[in-house]
């Protein structure tokens, strides 16, 4: 079986089907330190990762948008001083879709190998 972070996202569209109550409860499981958030009705992941500086911060936002290009699939990217928020949902389809999920696991590998995090 595939892992989360090692599958691939598929095309984002409007009206792609949102994962159901049962699919977040598993799915969720599999990326156990992310938080569910609500912003204008839209269901999102989000996540902080520490860093000892702005540099290292930056590398790592670079990486994750490196994966999202390769994925076709964007995050919202905070990067402070010392600190990156990640946050993934599906715009056109306003919720969260697999590709989501697949795309936190996906941060969180890219996370393992960072340099510089606290
Ligand atoms: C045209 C382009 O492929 C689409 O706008 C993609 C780009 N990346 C995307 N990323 C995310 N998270 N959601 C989308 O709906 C989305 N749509």
């Amino acid at each position: 079986m595939t892992t989360l972070s090692q599958a691939h996202c598929e095309a984002c569209r409007a009206g792609a089907p949102l994962v159901s109550d049962e699919e977040l409860a598993v799915l969720i499981k599999e990326i156990p330190d992310w938080n569910i958030e609500v912003r204008d009705g839209v269901m999102q992941l989000e996540k902080v990762y520490l860093f000892k500086n702005f540099r290292h911060a930056l590398a790592f936002t670079n990486a994750v948008g490196a994966a999202a290009e390769e994925e076709g699939h964007h995050p919202g990217l905070l990067t402070e001083w010392g600190k990156v928020t990640v946050t993934w949902w599906s715009h056109e389809a306003k919720g969260l879709h697999r590709n989501d999920f697949i795309m936190a696991a996906r941060t969180d590998r890219i996370a393992e190998t960072a340099e510089g995090r606290k």
